[in-house]
């Protein structure tokens, strides 16, 4: 088990990851997701060894002592793939997936770069230099290279970032079943909560330095705390609460997804069509309550533009997200 207890740390006097602590299990896919300079890379690197931090990180038993007691910064359990990559540029995209591995047995390791060269589907680009690469296929070399002597514990920073959408959904599916199989715990940070959700057993969300919502991805979704949280799964709405329950004191705001509202008869909350927009399986409709307040839904059809409608909300989901 990683246990991260009260990490603290700043780039000047003042802290900026303030008071972390969490536990990740052995073989966990940990989702670190949050606004660009949150901290995710910052943690990362906390945790990787590279900041001389406040707080303690345990891997099982071993307690990780960062860059003051460390002359090589980093732990050899542990690989931390940065946002840059980090290839030799004149090398192959073979050779610098098998770079550090022994060359005492060359056949199991030619057999090893392949098998990983496959993995991230770049195995015909073996021979050509990393430098003749484009970003995309740079990124896949660096993520088979963190792979090639087997990490107990990987932290990806933004690792499908330079990867394009026709080929991202199924490197994941491939990257994330072969870390289960082999059991490697993995954190894995990003802005874009498409890259991770998934396929993590759970996420810490953070804001300025903080982690703000930790779960499942399915308790996050279920019960947003606020707009942050719900805006990972996509558009959200976030609403006057007394609009609904005019009696309802204890959370101002509340967070529904387009999906939730629904169109009904004459009876429900009257609003005014003042958008649409195609998403391939519906649309999504802005439409204006009085005082102009914009809720976005999800409809099969398109509404003509200032056209009257009715929205509908389920009173036990009102009761539930306002709890
Ligand atoms: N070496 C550094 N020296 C000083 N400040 C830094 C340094 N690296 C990062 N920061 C600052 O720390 C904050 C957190 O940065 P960090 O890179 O951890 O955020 P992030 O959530 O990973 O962002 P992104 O998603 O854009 O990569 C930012 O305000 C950033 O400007």
């Amino acid at each position: 088990m990683l246990r991260v207890r009260n990490l603290s740390f700043g780039y000047t006097n003042k802290p900026f990851l303030k008071n972390l602590s969490f536990n990740i299990d052995r073989g966990e896919n940990v989702s670190v997701i949050g606004a660009s300079g949150c901290g995710k890379s910052t943690l990362l690197q906390s945790i990787y060894g590279l900041h001389h931090v406040d707080g303690k990180i345990f891997w099982e038993d071993k307690q990780l002592l960062g860059p003051n007691f460390n002359i090589v910064p980093g732990e050899d359990f542990m690989k931390y793939l940065t946002q840059d990559f980090d290839l030799m540029p004149s090398l192959s995209a073979a050779d610098n997936v098998g770079k550090f591995l022994s060359n005492m047995y060359p056949r199991k390791k030619q057999q090893r770069v392949n098998e990983l060269l496959e993995l991230v589907e770049m195995k015909e680009f073996g021979r050509v230099k990393a430098k003749h690469l484009s970003g995309g296929q740079q990124q896949r070399v660096a993520l088979a290279r963190v792979l090639a002597k087997p990490p107990e514990v990987l932290l990806l920073d933004e690792p499908f970032s330079h990867i394009d959408h026709f080929r991202k959904n199924r490197l994941r599916r491939n990257l994330f079943s072969h870390l289960k199989k082999n059991n490697i715990t993995v954190m894995v940070a990003t802005h874009d909560s498409t890259d991770a959700l998934s396929f993590a057993d759970s996420t810490l969300v953070m804001k300025a330095g903080r982690i703000i919502a930790k779960g499942s991805p399915e308790e996050l979704y279920q019960d947003p705390k606020n707009a942050y949280v719900g805006s990972l799964f996509g558009e959200i709405n976030e609403l006057p609460a007394e609009i609904f329950l005019p009696k309802q004191t204890k959370r101002k705001k509340i967070v529904l997804y387009p999906h939730e509202i629904r169109l009904t008869t004459e009876e429900g909350y009257k609003a005014i069509v003042k958008n649409t927009f195609f998403k391939g399986s519906h649309f999504l409709t802005e439409v204006a309550l009085p005082g102009d307040i914009r809720v976005f839904l999800e409809t099969s059809i398109k509404l003509p533009r200032e056209s009257t409608v009715h929205l509908e909300i389920s009173e036990k989901l009102l009761q539930k997200r306002l709890r």
